[in-house]
C-alpha cells in the first residue's frame, strides 16, 4: 500500500482558508468576484437545467444562476447561497456558491445511470390513486415502502371518485379504511368535479409536498386545478405542439396561493425500489416494525421461517393477509427486475 499523501501546512491552510470563505455567506469565494457580484444571499432552487438553475431570492425575485463547478448535486427544492451578478450576461444574472444539507431527498433509480437525486427537502409525498385505469392496493404499498424508506410521510388521495357506483365505492372505503388504520392519511377525491379539493389543498398549505402515482390517475390535472400558473403554462405547451401535454422532465417547484410548496417532477411520478434492500423493504411496512426482532431466528426472511412473528400476525389478523402478499411480490419482482449495479 502507497503511503498516505501528506499536505504542506501551506497546502492545509489554503483549504481552510477557501472553506471558510465558502461558509462565510458575507463575502465572496474570490474578493476578485466581488467586482462581478453582490453580496451572498439565501435562496431557494426552483429548478435545475443543466449548467443552470433558476434561484428565488428570499424578496421573492427568480435569478437564472451558473452553477459552480464544484457543486455536483443540485435540485429542486435545494436551499442554497447565491450572488447576484451585477450586470446580466446571457441571460444569466448570478452564480451558486453552496448548497446546504438537506432534510430529504427524493433519489430516482435509473435504470441505467444509478441512483439520481431529482428533488431535495420534502415534507410530504401525496400519494395518488384512481379507479380508472385500474385500482391497485399493490402499487400503492410499492409507493408507501418508498416514501417509509425514504423517511417522508406519505398521504393517499383516492382520484376519480365521482366515476364510482355504490358498490365499487364500499369495496374502496374498506380499501382506505385499512390505510387509515395503519396511520396514513386518505383523501377522496374528484380533480374533475372538484369533491375534496379543498381538503387536499389544507393538507398542502404546510411545507414541500410532491405528487407521485401512476400515468393516468390525474396528477397533472390536480396540478392544474390548484396551480393556475401551470395550467396555463400547460395550455401553452398543447397549443404550440398539440399533444397537451409536459414537453419537459425537469421538476420545479411551485408556490400554492394560500402557502405552501408543490414540486413537479414528471421523473419521479413512477419510482422503481430496485436501490432497497430486502431489510429495507420489510422495514417499509410500517405495521411489520413492532415485530422485527421478535422472530425465532435472527435472520428470519418472514416468508416460510418457523417463528416468525410477522407470519403468526398474519395468522392471527392482527396483519391483513393483503399487506403481506404485497410484500412478497415487491421482494419477487425486485429479485426480478434489478439491474447488476443496484
Ligand atoms: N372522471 C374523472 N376523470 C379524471 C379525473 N381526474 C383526471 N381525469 C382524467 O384522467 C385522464 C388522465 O389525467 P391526467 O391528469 O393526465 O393524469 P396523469 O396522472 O397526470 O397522467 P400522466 O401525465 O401520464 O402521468 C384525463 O383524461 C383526465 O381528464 C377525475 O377526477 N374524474
Ligand atoms: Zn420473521
Amino acid at each position: 500500500m502507497s503511503p498516505k499523501r501528506r499536505l504542506t501546512k501551506q497546502q492545509q491552510a489554503r483549504i481552510a482558508r477557501h472553506n471558510q470563505k465558502r461558509l462565510d455567506t458575507s463575502q465572496g469565494p474570490d474578493p476578485a468576484e466581488d467586482a462581478i457580484y453582490l453580496a451572498a444571499e439565501p435562496g431557494l432552487i426552483l429548478s435545475r437545467f443543466g449548467k443552470h438553475a433558476d434561484v428565488e431570492a428570499e424578496d421573492g425575485q427568480v435569478i437564472r444562476c451558473n452553477l459552480r463547478r464544484t457543486l455536483t448535486s443540485v435540485v429542486t427544492g435545494d436551499r442554497v447561497v447565491f450572488r447576484r451578478a451585477r450586470q446580466s450576461q446571457g441571460g444569466v444574472d448570478g452564480i451558486l456558491d453552496a448548497v446546504a444539507e438537506r432534510t430529504t431527498v427524493l433519489l430516482r433509480p435509473d435504470f441505467y445511470d444509478g441512483l439520481k437525486p431529482v428533488a431535495a427537502n420534502i415534507d410530504r409525498i401525496v400519494v395518488v390513486s384512481a379507479v380508472l385505469p385500474e385500482f391497485s392496493a399493490h402499487i400503492i404499498d410499492r409507493y408507501l415502502v418508498a416514501a417509509e424508506v425514504t423517511g417522508i410521510p406519505p398521504v393517499l388521495v383516492l382520484n376519480k371518485t365521482d366515476l364510482l357506483d355504490a358498490s365499487q365505492q364500499k369495496a374502496l372505503e374498506d380499501q382506505l379504511q385499512l390505510y387509515q388504520a395503519l396511520g396514513y392519511p386518505c383523501l377522496w377525491l374528484s380533480a374533475k368535479q372538484g369533491q375534496g379539493m379543498a381538503e387536499l389543498l389544507a393538507l398542502l398549505q404546510q411545507g414541500t409536498s410532491i405528487l407521485v402515482g401512476q400515468s393516468g390517475v390525474g396528477k397533472s390535472s390536480i396540478m392544474n386545478a390548484i396551480l393556475p400558473e401551470l395550467a396555463l403554462s400547460t395550455q401553452q405547451v398543447s397549443d404550440v405542439s398539440g399533444l397537451g401535454q409536459h414537453t419537459t422532465t425537469a421538476s420545479r417547484l411551485y408556490h400554492l396561493p394560500g402557502g405552501g410548496q408543490l414540486i413537479d417532477s414528471p421523473g419521479i411520478r413512477e419510482f422503481g425500489l430496485w436501490h432497497f434492500s430486502p431489510e429495507q423493504v420489510t422495514a417499509g411496512f410500517t405495521e411489520f416494525q413492532p415485530l422485527l426482532g421478535h422472530c425465532k431466528f435472527r435472520d428470519c426472511k418472514h416468508i416460510k421461517d418457523p417463528g416468525c412473528a410477522i407470519l403468526q400476525a398474519v395468522a392471527d389478523g392482527s396483519i391483513s393477509e393483503q399487506r403481506y402478499q404485497s410484500y412478497l411480490r415487491i421482494l419477487t419482482s425486485m429479485a426480478e427486475d434489478k439491474p447488476n449495479h443496484f
